[in-house]
């Protein structure tokens, strides 16, 4: 497991340019395999879950090329195979490969998925809708069976029971070369979502009504890259940077932004007192002095992200007063309290799913261990923050989704190092 060495203390000031979002990227490259020619994406972020997706589709005999963040995909001489259980459980949206390997063969098998330890995680959402298509679904030896072969994929109405954005993508993957129309209801709104639908459908898919909680999708024939598909923007990345700007910084612009996307985020910042500049694709975040609490719940896009819920933490460590977090999405979301604890801050969570962050002006540097990919952006920006030294253990969590992190934060001006990988190849 890779280390982050935090020399704390110095301020950040500059310019960081956000990565092509994860969320989006995980889907994106599963998606690449229902395709009839090779794909190309560029922006895509340098993280591991890139790394490992490259491991899953190199078993399949699907070559792919990433360089420059620029991703090659040829799935063209694409076989079914057995995929490397060590690469899907090292990731959550390995589950993209049940939708994807089923649009494309009519069948999947792959082993239940892996990805941030956030508590339960269920995928019934997931598997009511490949049922509705008409496969069937079994498991066993935490292995994922998923059948259409006999009558193939027929489009169906699926409303879903919980507003699920793999699901959602899941489905979509399954459905958009299945026969006739498929109806999502309370489907999941996540930009993410929509980034995908754009690709399939600059490709020849006819995917209507994403951005809304309704979807509908007329199977096609075949699908054609004829261009590059260009990622969008990392909203988690950003307001990860926004919120240790506005915690410690002197100035700091956060470009290749799309401000809609964190509109909600944004919203809570300028009610602490964080001064913004919001342009069209930048967003320059001044320095604060009194900050005021606030009450924040997680929601499903438009709403405040769970994902952000983690890295406004130690901002809110900086409020002169009581700010209190619920979240809806992932109640035992908490990983990263007992290590902020530990580096001084004043947050706990003693009733289930409501965490309670008190002002802490000082925090100091220690050993702590990152157990999610969240919960560890919360761990650097409070090693940036904290005086003295900060050794963040299971850093992989972090790379596994923050884009050049050493980097992005030496420009602004913080003391980094990150030991136990090779950041350019990203191996052990
Ligand atoms: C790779 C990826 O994009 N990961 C994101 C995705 O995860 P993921 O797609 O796994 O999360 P979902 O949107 O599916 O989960 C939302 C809620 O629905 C529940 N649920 C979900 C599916 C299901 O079949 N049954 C069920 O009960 C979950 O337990 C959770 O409480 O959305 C989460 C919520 O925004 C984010 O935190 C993750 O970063
Ligand atoms: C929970 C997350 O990731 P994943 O779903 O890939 O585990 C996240 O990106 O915050």
């Amino acid at each position: 497991m890779a280390k982050i060495i935090v020399h704390g203390g110095k301020r950040l000031h500059g310019e960081v340019t956000i990565g092509g979002a994860k969320n989006s990227t995980v889907a994106l490259i599963p998606a690449a395999i229902l395709a009839d020619t090779p794909v190309t994406f560029d922006t895509v972020p340098q993280i591991l879950d890139v790394k490992n997706l490259q491991l899953i589709l190199d078993a399949m005999n699907v070559q792919s090329k990433f360089e420059n963040g620029n991703l090659a995909i040829d799935p063209t001489q694409i076989v079914e195979s057995d995929l490397p259980s060590g690469a899907i459980k090292s990731l959550r949206a390995s589950y993209y490969f049940m939708g994807a390997l089923l649009g494309r063969f009519n069948r999947a098998t792959v082993t239940f998925p892996g990805g941030d330890n956030l508590g339960r995680r269920p995928i019934d959402q997931h598997i009511k809708g490949f049922e509705a298509l008409g496969a069937k679904v079994t498991e066993s030896n935490d292995i994922i069976h998923i059948d259409a072969t006999e009558n193939g994929l027929v489009g169906a109405r699926i409303a879903l029971d919980t507003v699920s954005v793999g699901a959602t993508i899941n489905i979509i993957l399954a459905a958009v070369r299945a026969k006739g129309q498929t109806i999502i209801e309370n489907a999941a709104r996540e930009p993410e979502i929509i980034d995908i639908a754009t690709f399939l459908n600059n490709m020849g898919a006819n995917i209507r009504g994403v951005g809304t909680d309704t979807i509908r999708i007329s199977g096609v024939p075949t699908l054609k890259a004829t261009n590059t598909h260009t990622v969008i923007p990392d909203r988690i990345e950003a307001g990860t940077y926004m919120s240790m700007a506005a915690a410690f910084g002197d100035g700091v612009t956060i470009k290749n932004v799309i401000p809609e996307h964190l509109e909600s985020y944004t919203s809570k910042l300028i009610e602490m007192g964080v001064n913004l500049d919001i342009g069209e694709d930048a967003i320059h975040v001044y320095p604060s002095d009194a900050l005021q609490p606030v009450n924040i719940k997680t929601m499903p896009y438009p709403g405040f992200a769970t994902d952000l819920q983690q890295p406004i933490t130690p901002l809110l460590l900086m409020a002169e007063g009581e700010s209190v977090i619920q979240d809806t999405i992932y109640p035992k979301r908490v990983k990263h309290i007992a290590e902020l604890r530990r580096m001084g801050g004043d947050i706990d969570s003693e009733k289930p799913g409501e965490i309670r962050v008190n002002h802490s002006p000082r925090l100091v540097g220690t050993d702590v261990a990152a157990a999610e990919i969240r919960a560890g952006a919360a761990l650097v920006i409070a090693a940036v923050m904290a005086d003295g030294d900060t050794v963040i253990n299971d850093a992989d969590h972090i790379l596994r989704g923050y884009d050049r992190i050493q980097e992005k934060l030496a420009g602004l001006g913080a003391d980094i190092t990150i030991e136990g990988i090779d950041l350019i190849n990203l191996m052990p």
